[in-house]
């Protein structure tokens, strides 16, 4: 039984259906240890007949044997364990690996084997140095002579210790002294006992081996033995696998420095669109914190203020009576109601000099003690100005009126729908900073001055005290949902704080918005990374068949460049959160300093987000091309120019 044989092989190439035979039923039998030529003329199907022995083309009639077992049926997954274990392939081109050292360009081969990483690396030196490349090995092949090059080509076929070596016009582009050393490289590769088959114009180069063969109009017109074979001994196979994960990982990234700059650019580019929507979403929250800080840092969070929910301006329509503050302290999480009352106008007279306070409020427990600067909360007959309300009467010491007497009129109505002003003397118990309002007194102060006139004093609004921040929001949502007997809504939240939880709603919506918007450069970016990505497969459509050749199987390709896009992805998060925290610290130092909070709110879960983000969208755009690359066809991808 040979050790190769070939079966009445048929070939057809089709254009347009239309079928031109190239190979008319060729049968041959190779053994090792034998150097065959195959000679022809130009276009007579030597090529073809090599691709099909190589395990590159499955297209074909006939039967390829060795060692009696037919590749025919073999799966593409087969044929690239096949190529990857048989065959070693040297082209008249060259074809090696620009981006890879020399070194590396051997070692892509035995990355497929089960060699330690080591072991590869002292093999690759080792036939580096038997075809004498061994001082070379760091430079890239742009650096390397003709013959240099073919040089390295036949270390790499040789990498994988495979029977077979198929030689495509090897010395084709090559001057007669690198013709010369090329084949007694080849001549010492059938020596160890491969079988060597070298197709080639040059009778010079078919004198050199054992044999040869000539085709003519896609048949063998002569088969000549010129010598006996080399003696065969038996070797252990060097065990083959597939390309192993860090394998290809390396050779990402080893891609990824040769184009540096352009790498650069697009981690650059698709950093922008990253870095913007974490800053937007870090913004939001610090802007929203900001604000309910400022807003906080002024009433109490856990006091809400409820009124009577009515367009009507009647005091007794707008009356919260003890029966409100029963329903409301009767809610969940609820310590203490107080009823209060407030007022528009109040006139206030001092040492002759007269101003009104717009708005006149009972203290209630919303205010903050901090906000009373000097002196305390009023009592009964005392009352408590806001700072600059209290400069109108003393501008340069506003404080020197705490003890002061002054004279308050406020006017309300009477039975019969008439004016009537209440005038008492109060005594200034405290002055407050600027969020204290203009004229803050007490509950009963203003009751007594209604019941001087004779008037009916109605309560206006209650504070309801909540145990928790955390009940806050359910507790106004139960406030907010009781009805009336109408089944109205009875209440609503009034005061700063009612505001709190709508403006926040607003900021939050107004910085996704703003998020989303910058998502738009993260889809430019995403855009960029598909375009460079298919550009970077038909740059390197020829490096693909090279590795298809060797016997990387498509899924290894298809991975390759996902690995490409998940580094371009990592990277650029890691530039964007970079930028994020670069642009974050700056801006937060100078809010700090002017307004003494952090404007950027930038959290844990915003970073990670970003780069999650950041490699889903590059593994996404890198999908389809490369899908593609792994779909080329290695004939056609190493005949690509
Ligand atoms: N993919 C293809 N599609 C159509 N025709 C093809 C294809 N590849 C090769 N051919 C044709 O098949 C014939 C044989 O080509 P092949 O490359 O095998 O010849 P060759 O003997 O190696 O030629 P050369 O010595 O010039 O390299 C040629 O006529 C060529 O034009």
């Amino acid at each position: 039984m040979s050790f190769l044989e070939l079966k009445n092989i048929h070939k057809s190439y089709y254009m347009n259906k239309t079928p031109f035979p190239v190979l008319k039923g060729i049968s041959l039998k190779f053994d090792r240890g034998e150097f065959v030529s195959i000679l022809g003329e130009s276009g007579g199907g030597k090529t073809t007949l090599m691709n099909i022995i190589g395990g590159l083309d499955a297209q074909y009639e006939g039967d390829v044997l060795l060692n009696g077992e037919s590749l025919h049926h073999a799966s593409v997954k087969q044929l690239d364990t096949f190529r990857r274990q048989t065959i070693g392939f040297i082209f008249q081109n060259f074809n090696l690996i620009s981006h890879l050292s020399i070194l590396d360009n051997v070692m892509v081969s035995l990355q497929m084997t089960k060699l330690s990483r080591k072991e590869q690396r002292d093999r690759a030196t080792e036939l580096l140095d038997q075809v004498g490349l061994k001082e070379h090995r760091h430079k890239h092949p742009n650096q390397l002579s003709g013959g240099q090059k073919q040089r390295v080509a036949i270390a790499r076929a040789l990498a994988s210790d495979p029977d077979i070596i198929i030689a495509d016009e090897p010395t084709g582009a090559l001057d007669s002294q690198n013709t010369q050393e090329i084949l007694a490289l080849m001549d010492d590769i059938a020596a160890s006992g491969k079988l060597v088959i070298c197709v080639t114009h040059s009778q010079e180069v078919a004198d050199h081996g054992t044999r040869i063969v000539h085709m003519a109009d896609g048949l063998i017109d002569r088969d000549e033995n010129l010598k006996d074979p080399f003696p065969v001994n038996d070797h252990a196979e060097m065990p083959a696998k597939h390309l192993g994960f860090m394998a290809m990982v390396r050779m990402a990234l080893q891609h990824m420095r040769y184009n540096l700059g352009r790498n650069l650019l697009i981690i650059f580019g698709a950093s922008i669109g990253i870095f913007s929507v974490i800053l937007m979403l870090g913004l939001g929250r610090g802007v929203k914190g900001y604000i309910n800080h400022e807003i906080y840092s002024q009433i109490k969070p856990t006091a809400v203020q409820v009124a009577q929910k009515t367009s009507s301006e009647s005091p007794k329509k707008l009356e919260m009576k003890a029966a409100d503050v029963q329903r409301l302290k009767k809610l969940d999480h609820v310590k203490k109601v107080q009823l209060g009352f407030y007022t528009q106008g109040a006139q206030v007279q001092h040492n002759g000099t007269s101003s009104t306070a717009q708005i006149v409020q009972t203290v209630t427990d919303q205010m903050l003690a901090k906000s009373v600067k000097k002196g305390h909360t009023p009592k009964t007959g005392e009352v408590m100005l806001g700072k600059d309300f209290a400069k109108k009467f003393n501008k340069k010491h506003p404080y020197k009126l705490v003890g002061k007497t002054v004279k308050v009129s406020l006017t309300a109505m009477d039975k019969n729908n008439i004016p009537t002003v209440m005038t008492k003397k109060l005594t200034v118990s405290g002055i407050t900073d600027g969020s204290g309002g203009q004229l803050q007194t007490n509950l009963n102060t203003i009751k007594q001055m209604y019941q001087n006139k004779n008037l009916t004093f109605r309560a206006n609004f209650a504070t309801v005290d909540i145990a928790g921040f955390s009940h806050v929001t359910s507790v106004q949502d139960k406030i907010k949902a009781m009805k009336a007997s109408n089944g109205k809504a009875q209440y609503q939240l009034t005061g700063a704080g009612a505001i709190v939880s709508t403006l926040n709603t607003y900021i939050q919506l107004a910085f996704y918005v703003l998020a989303a918007i910058a998502g738009i450069s993260l889809l430019v970016s995403a855009i960029m990374i598909i375009v460079v990505l298919y550009i970077s497969v038909s740059e390197r459509t020829k490096e693909i068949g090279i590795l298809r050749a060797l016997g990387v199987r498509r899924r290894d390709i298809k991975n390759l460049f996902l690995s490409e896009a998940f580094f371009l992805g990592l990277f650029s998060s890691v530039l964007a959160l970079a930028f994020t925290e670069l642009v974050a610290v700056l801006a937060n130092n100078v809010a700090t300093k002017y307004i003494g909070y952090s404007i950027i709110g930038i959290t844990g879960n915003y970073l990670i987000f970003g780069v999650v983000v950041a490699i889903v969208i590059s593994l996404l755009a890198a999908l389809a091309p490369s899908s593609r690359a792994a779909k080329l066809d290695p004939i056609e991808a190493l005949a690509y120019e």
